[in-house]
């Protein structure tokens, strides 16, 4: 019996100790947080099935015939734009001269008004042109005329004057002057206008401009990228010959512009266009390689025939300092015109003058602001007209 009741409670013993190793580690375990549902698990079961998915007909098991694909075009090349006309451009754009207009219209008008020209008077008249950058010489031989007319006229209106005034800026312009741009092609070649100037005066703009002017008069264009220095400049040039459906020449960068230039004119005789224009990289006149280098432009594109037009880019707000830049360059390449740019920044509008006396040189065009059409054939009459604020058609001069 005893031994009976030994097993019972071994028996016993083992269940319980059993028992406890199965309850025991589920009380020291900590319950995990519950993790967050992504937002798809958050989604009801029912959303997250995919609507049904209708295989296409076959062509085969339908007898229909499958529309393919859409073909996605690629978008409309921009419009060519149509330039403005190159006449009137000028009277169009006077109001750019307003800071000019002060010295000649204002200034000078009030001076030459006064009751008595005194001698201080004329000094004054002498200062406000020597200011607006017209150059002593011939601010002199202005005011020498301006001194003797007043006096042989005696008593004077403020029309008188101002008619006087006007005739002698126009004659100190030389009205004389040929200003056409030769740009009209000879049987079987093409004109070539070279453009040149130092950096920044605006020759890249205004080559783009002049083939605007030049298709407005009825021309076909090409141009040739022969600034391979700036890296930008041919990307400048064929976005603007882009505009007005002008090819464009160019090289890879850093290419020889003499070769370059060669190549745009070649290509102009193939196409059979009227002109081609081409535009070179900048350059001070005092660095002997890069004269060389438009020497050497220069003499390779007259390989094809004659350059018929060299355009000399003059930034206006250079005033005076401009000149003598200049003077280099109508030494290495021979100038035939001059296109003075940002006339529409200054208030030395009398530097026109100074250009042509000092180069001998017809000032062809004008700058008279950023917009594509602001580049006027050069006019002294009008162009006198806006600095003095007188109506075009009223100048009895
Ligand atoms: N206000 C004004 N700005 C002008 C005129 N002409 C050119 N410019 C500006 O002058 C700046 C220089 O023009 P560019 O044509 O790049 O000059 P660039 O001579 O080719 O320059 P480089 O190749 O560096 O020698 C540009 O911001 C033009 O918009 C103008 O008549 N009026």
């Amino acid at each position: 019996m005893k031994e009976y009741l030994l097993v019972v409670l071994a028996l016993l013993g083992v269940l319980i100790l059993g028992g406890l190793s199965l309850v025991v580690p589920r009380l020291r375990r900590r319950p995990e947080p519950p993790t967050p549902k992504t937002e798809v698990e958050a989604r009801p079961e029912e959303e997250l099935k995919a609507p049904p998915v209708e295989a296409p007909p076959s062509e085969v098991s339908t007898g229909i015939l499958v529309e393919p694909p859409p073909v996605i075009e690629a978008p409309p090349a921009p419009p060519i734009e149509v330039p403005e006309p190159t006449a009137g451009r000028l009277v169009r754009l006077r109001s750019r001269l307003s800071r000019s207009q002060n010295v000649f219209g204002k200034g000078l008008l009030g001076l030459l008004s006064r009751d008595h020209l005194d001698e201080d008077t004329w000094e004054e008249i002498e200062d406000s042109l020597i200011t607006a950058d017209v150059g002593i010489d011939a601010t002199r031989e202005i005011v020498d005329r301006l001194r003797e007319r007043t006096r042989v006229l005696g008593t004077r209106s403020v029309g008188e004057l101002r008619a006087l005034l006007a005739a002698e800026l126009v004659n100190a312009l030389d009205p004389t002057l040929d200003r056409s741009l030769n740009a009209d092609p000879k049987v079987g070649m093409p004109a070539v206008l070279l453009v040149v100037g130092v950096n920044g005066a605006g020759k890249t703009t205004t080559c783009g401009k002049i083939a605007r002017v030049l298709i407005a008069d009825g021309h076909t264009v090409l141009l040739g990228a022969a600034d391979t220095f700036r890296a930008a400049a041919a990307d400048q040039l064929e976005t603007w010959g882009g505009r007005v459906g002008a090819e464009t020449v160019r090289g890879p960068e850093a290419a020889d512009p003499a070769s370059v230039a060669f190549d745009a004119v070649k290509r102009g005789i193939d196409t059979s266009v009227d002109t081609v224009l081409v535009d070179t990289a900048g350059r001070l006149q005092n660095k002997v390689g890069l004269m060389d280098e438009l020497g050497k432009v220069k003499r390779v594109v007259e390989k094809h025939g004659p350059i018929d037009e060299t355009l000399l880019v003059l930034d206006a707000t250079t005033g005076q300092n401009g000149l003598e830049q200049a003077r280099v360059f109508t030494e290495v390449v021979n100038v035939t015109g001059v296109v003075l740019t940002k006339l529409d920044g200054t208030a030395k509008g009398g530097i026109v003058i100074a250009v042509q006396r000092k180069l001998g040189i017809p000032v062809k065009l004008v700058g008279l602001g950023e917009g594509p059409d602001d580049l006027a054939p050069f006019d002294p009459a009008q162009f006198v007209d806006a600095l003095l604020g007188t109506e075009p058609l009223a100048r009895g001069a």
